[in-house]
């Protein structure tokens, strides 16, 4: 529309800069509004006055009430003024608005960020160490290198160089509590500013410390720009559509005021080192957490030259089974995580047999590592300022860590120290239990009363020494990875002999779903789809993408590629649990349908050998991989159209999860983990997610796998649906992480 020749005789405007109401500042060129313009703005004809004004390059709105063109005399003039002037009162208001929740924002972020420094600040402070001397936060130096003399009172001194003597505790409680201006400078103050300002602006430079919540941010501004239209606020950076981003404003973070400190141990951790789900869950879990806004450390052995992590300078000495073992301590910081390492020789080059070795070789290992770990928050500087022990969580982790609640109890809070922190054991899989003879005990380096803990009464061998009882005792909570097996492990069947001590302690018991991590096992994304022909895909082209990566999975086994046969996989650990005797019992069966199998593992030399006779004798349908490989493991769960999971029990199971996730239907024993993730499918209501089985027995999987082949089959449709419903389920550790969070604040404020 062309412009109009006369300058308005009055204006009533907006600009970013000054006030609502405002006359421009440099002559300005003028346009009409359009009509969509206008009508958002609440004029109807073409002729009314509401003018956008250019001002250079800079566009600027003005609402411009002019005389120009307007038939309907001063009254109608007035009416638009009144008008105009109250929807200018109406942006005001919510303006004033606006600005008064980003300084309420502002005051919340500012006044957690001081808590929490005060709180690492209290922590480094009244640890009881003498900082000016000892701590490598500020000094950087060598413990080593430094005096030191165990605990007091004990004679079990978890390592050499601690010297926290006990009392100590007591004034730091009653210092605590004191208010901020009351606590006695400090001579490391300086030192201490400096350190934590290097903190923040580690954090910064790496990760916003609370992640910004578009959803939440944005919302108000939304209903601003419905509300006002074109306006401009505050200080925004913000030219585009007018509507202020303000730029330095981050959500606090989702855990709120349940923001701590959190350190889960772990014997393995991905990507560093796996041998099973365990490790997935050390490497993915802690990244959740952080995205609530937690500070999160991950501490594992150091099993090999990892590429990342660097030594901190850190070294300390621990004594196992009467033997003097220094260890070393790595670091890195990934996707908001502190990743600590343990070194020591006894860690090097076991990636492949984490678990193996002599049973007493084995124990020492878990006792060093216990030992190194539960210290970590003390004396590993990660972005310069060590963790503390206040607001404090330990996420332990399967028997390997079950000696840390023990230790926390044992060689701390019964001398009254680290009186705030807590210990969470989660429990994967409660078979493994770390179980020896009695005098086994004699290594864990407690004083003799705790013997009880660790002493089970089995029906087979009669009393022995149990890690796993030991730490379920002591722990402040536990946990397992879902609700079916939270249930299972309290009864006589499920619970290994543990059922008791799980029965006992029920009320601080719960079960959660694992999640998985979507960076990693998304068909998406994943970076083992991305060559030898097979290809990323997403909901929108998964006949397409799934289609390609069968035919690349058929080509590198060397199976006929078919695009109609179904092709099954199993990937797992060869034993007693994942149920693949069954398959074997099956095999007449399945081998008679027109199918394909392929079947990832290693573990029992028997059924290795098993998957390797079944390969020879059914060449053109079955393949048995001996071995472990991620890569491999990927593309059987893209390439597959089925997953198989006979487990015998399953505490939770993530392939399932997997496989649901790239489109491949799950058949599974319907226990523990894989009956409360696998809903089974009722062509009815074309509801569910895959095919369930009731008992571990050879004719229900083949029941169920013939279902199973028959949709498959028969019914394309329901098959999609099926594949459908699994991809778009939200399995991501989001969700999980916020009930873990309940979990971890149950335990805080237990005493
Ligand atoms: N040969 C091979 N090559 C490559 N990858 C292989 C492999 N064999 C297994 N894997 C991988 O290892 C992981 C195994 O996960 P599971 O959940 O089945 O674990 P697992 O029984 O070890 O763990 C226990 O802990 C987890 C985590 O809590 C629980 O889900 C589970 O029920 C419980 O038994 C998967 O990522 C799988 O792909």
């Amino acid at each position: 529309m062309a412009s109009i020749g006369s300058p308005p005789s009055f204006i009533v405007g907006a600009t970013r800069e000054n006030s609502v109401l405002s006359h421009t500042r440099s002559r300005p060129k003028f346009h009409c509004y359009s009509s969509k313009e206008r009508s958002f703005l609440g004029c109807g004809g073409s002729k009314c006055g509401l003018l956008k004004v250019e001002n250079g390059d800079k566009s600027k709105r003005v609402l411009a009430i002019g005389k120009s063109g307007n038939d309907g005399g001063d009254d109608e003039a007035e009416d638009r003024i009144q008008a105009t002037i109250n929807k200018s009162k109406k942006v005001l208001a919510l303006q004033k608005e606006l600005l008064q929740q980003i300084a309420e924002r502002k005051e919340l972020v500012s006044s957690i960020r001081k808590s929490i420094t005060q709180s690492e600040d209290e922590l480094i402070f009244f640890d009881g160490t003498d900082k000016s001397t000892q701590d490598p936060v500020i000094s950087g130096v060598d413990i080593d290198e430094q005096s030191a003399s165990g605990i007091a009172s004990s004679r079990y001194s978890p390592s050499a160089e601690v010297n926290i003597p006990v009392g100590v505790e007591e004034e730091k409680v009653l210092e605590r509590k004191l208010p901020t201006e009351q606590v006695p400078p400090n001579k490391n103050a300086q030192e201490m500013s400096k350190a934590i300002d290097s903190f923040e602006t580690y954090r910064s430079e790496k990760v916003p410390f609370y992640q910004f919540k578009p959803s939440e941010s944005y919302s108000v501004k939304e209903e601003m720009a419905e509300e006002v239209g074109n306006v401009s606020f505050g200080d925004s950076k913000s030219e585009g559509n007018g509507i202020a981003v303000e730029e330095n404003i981050g959500s606090p973070p989702l855990a709120g005021v349940n923001v701590m400190n959190i350190i889960l141990v772990a014997a393995e951790c991905t990507p560093w080192s796996k041998t099973g789900g365990l490790g997935d869950v050390a490497g993915a879990l802690p990244k959740a957490l952080a995205r609530r806004g937690h500070r999160v450390m991950v501490v594992a052995p150091y099993y090999g030259n990892y590429a990342e992590p660097e030594h901190t300078g850190i070294r300390r000495r621990y004594t196992v089974d009467g033997q003097n073992m220094e260890v070393n301590y790595f670091q890195a910081y990934i996707d908001g995580v502190d990743f600590v390492f343990i070194d020591s020789p006894v860690f090097r080059n076991i990636e492949h047999n984490i678990y193996g070795g002599k049973r007493e070789d084995i124990l020492k290992r878990m006792v060093l590592f216990c030992k190194a770990a539960v210290e970590v928050p003390w004396h590993v500087p990660c972005g310069g300022v060590c963790y503390g022990d206040g607001n404090l969580v330990f996420i332990a982790n399967d028997w390997h860590t079950a000696l840390l609640p023990v230790y926390l109890k044992a060689y701390y809070r019964d001398n009254g120290l680290m009186s705030f922190t807590r210990s969470v054991l989660v429990i994967h899989n409660i078979a493994h239990q770390g179980r020896g003879p009695v005098d086994d005990f004699k290594y864990v380096d407690l004083p003799g009363h705790y013997l009880d803990h660790f002493k089970l009464y089995d029906p087979l061998g009669g009393d022995h020494f149990n890690i796993f009882a030991a730490g379920l005792k002591t722990a402040d909570r536990i946990l397992t990875v879902s609700n079916a097996y939270a249930w299972e492990i309290k009864t006589q069947e499920g619970g290994w002999g543990l059922d008791g001590i799980i029965n006992d302690n029920h009320w601080k018991l719960s079960g959660i779903v694992n999640g998985i991590d979507t960076t990693e096992w998304s068909p998406q994304v994943d970076v083992h789809l991305k060559s030898d022909g097979y290809t990323n895909y997403s909901l929108e082209t998964l006949h397409t993408g799934k289609a390609r990566c069968k035919a690349a999975l058929q080509e590198e086994l060397g199976l006929p590629i078919r695009e109609d046969v179904p092709l099954i996989g199993f990937i797992g650990r060869l034993d007693h649990q994942k149920g693949v005797d069954l398959i074997a019992a099956a095999m007449p069966w399945m081998v008679d349908q027109d199918i394909q199998l392929v079947m990832l593992g290693t573990g029992r030399p028997d059924l290795e050998d098993m998957l390797k006779h079944f390969e020879g004798q059914y060449r053109d349908k079955v393949r048995g991989w001996v071995g472990f490989s991620v890569k491999v493991a990927h593309r059987i769960t893209a390439g597959a159209d089925i997953l198989l999971m006979p487990s015998r029990f399953e505490p939770c199971g993530l392939n399932q999860l997997y496989a649901m996730n790239y489109g491949t239907v799950p058949v599974v024993h319907a226990v523990g983990g894989l009956r409360d993730t696998v809903h089974p499918f009722d062509p009815y209501n074309e509801s569910g997610l895959g095919w369930t089985f009731g008992r571990a027995e050879a004719d229900q999987l083949i029941h169920a796998m013939g279902n199973c082949l028959l949709t498959y089959r028969e019914y394309k449709e329901s098959w999609k649906g099926i594949q459908k419903r699994g991809m778009m389920q939200d399995l991501s550790w989001d969700s999980a992480a916020q009930n873990y969070e309940e979990v971890l604040v149950a335990a805080k404020y237990q005493w």
